[in-house]
């Protein structure tokens, strides 16, 4: 199955004041899970409603491999039926008067497949989603997870290459949403499809997907590995959204005698690649120190004053007052402290993001403090 490719989309509604999509330059590659990432309005639905015929680009193209699916300029439109997709949104949907099996059935129903094949491959996909056991209840007789199981099971028996799926786990309670990440996982390991998935959960994205493309007011920010994205976002507004706690940003243009100050001096020191317009440093890289003396060798540090320190079991969220700023830090350890201590924070310069005045990324930071590794030279041409 070859990539999804969406090339200048524009989505605009009718009566729409704005495109809920804006000139939208996606490639989904084959065999990923790609997280469509983002606000709610910020054009995830429509985006996917668009791969799957549902709706109508108002500019652009979308294609399959060359297959072209949609194309404005040259008039083609493959209704939804033909472009081999299967979808699941978060309210399934399944018919009321059919039991699981009939309703796992269904598509297969209306492809014409005959009845023996259907029954084969509805109880396949009914043990791949852990449901066979409720093959002869109605849809009235399961539980919200079964449910969703089941309209799972309904979308893997036909065998499509693409699974796009609408927060199809935002009605489960958090255990059972975990326990469907995993299966979401295993069944996309499994099938090798390529599967296109909506949610506004940073976490679900960053648990599930292979890619994550993060959108934000119809326009896509980033796209990249859930990795890649946490530790290098390619904006403010990226940096902000992806983490738990957020990152902590710090507007250097503020009181040179506060936080601001101490960051913009440092960041200058440390070769100056011009002056940002905020500081990022994401809560597990701010570090606490008792004192100065176990700060490391060209790491910025200042004074901090511990606010309220909120234990989670399996980690510390420790609230600080860094000179005139609040600032999240987040410990494996104990930090010791409590209401009221000085500490000092400290983050290594690579810890650090620097985003410019106008929210972009500023790439000279990290290579300033991380250089990539030189290529090796060159083979001379004999
Ligand atoms: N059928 C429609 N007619 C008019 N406007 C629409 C329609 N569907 C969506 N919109 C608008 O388009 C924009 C994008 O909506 P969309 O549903 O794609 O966002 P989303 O990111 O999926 O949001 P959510 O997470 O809340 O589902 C919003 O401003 C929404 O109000």
């Amino acid at each position: 199955m070859p990539a999804i490719t969406l090339s200048g989309v524009v989505k605009t509604y009718p009566g729409g004041a704005h495109p809920a999509v804006r000139d939208l330059d996606l490639t989904v590659p084959d065999g990923s899970f790609t997280c469509l990432l983002g606000p709610s309005g910020c054009g995830k639905t429509t985006t996917l409603r668009m791969i799957a015929g549902l709706e109508q680009p108002t500019l652009g193209e979308i294609a399959v491999g060359d297959r072209v699916l949609d194309s404005v300029r040259r008039g083609v439109h493959v209704p939804p039926e033909k472009r081999d997709m299967g979808l699941v949104f978060q309210n399934y949907a399944l018919w009321p008067h059919l039991t699981v099996r009939g309703n796992t059935e269904f598509g297969l129903r209306m492809r014409k497949v005959p009845a023996a094949r259907r029954k084969t491959r509805a109880k396949e996909a009914l043990e791949k989603v852990r449901v066979a056991e409720c093959a002869d209840r109605y849809p009235s007789q399961l539980s919200g997870g079964q449910q969703q199981r089941v309209a799972l099971a309904r979308m893997l028996a036909v065998d499509p290459d693409v699974l796009l799926l609408d927060e199809p786990l935002s009605n489960l309670d958090a255990r059972l949403r975990l326990e469907m990440r995993t299966e979401l996982k295993r069944i996309h390991e499994e099938t090798g499809a390529t599967v296109v998935f909506v949610t506004h959960d940073q976490m679900e994205a960053m648990t599930m997907a292979t890619h994550i493309a993060v959108m934000s007011e119809g326009e896509l920010q980033q796209v990249a590995p859930p990795m890649e994205m946490y530790e290098r976002p390619a904006n403010r507004f990226v940096a902000e959204f992806v983490g738990s706690p957020p990152m902590n940003i710090v507007p250097v243009g503020a009181d040179p005698d506060g936080l601001a100050g101490s960051l913009r001096r440092y960041t200058e020191k440390h070769a100056g690649p011009g002056t940002p317009g905020c500081v990022g440093v994401r809560p597990e890289a701010l570090k606490l120190a008792r004192s100065r003396d176990e700060v490391p060798d060209g790491a910025w540090s200042d004074d901090a004053v511990v606010e309220t320190v909120l234990p989670t079991g399996s980690s510390w969220t420790v609230q600080l007052r860094v000179l005139d700023t609040e600032m999240f830090a987040v410990t494996h350890e104990d930090p010791e402290a409590g209401p009221g201590d000085r500490l000092v924070c400290w983050a290594s310069p690579r810890r650090l993001h620097l985003f410019a005045e106008d929210g972009s990324r500023m790439d000279a930071w990290d290579d300033a403090v991380a250089p990539a590794p030189k290529a090796a030279p060159a083979k001379a041409v004999s």
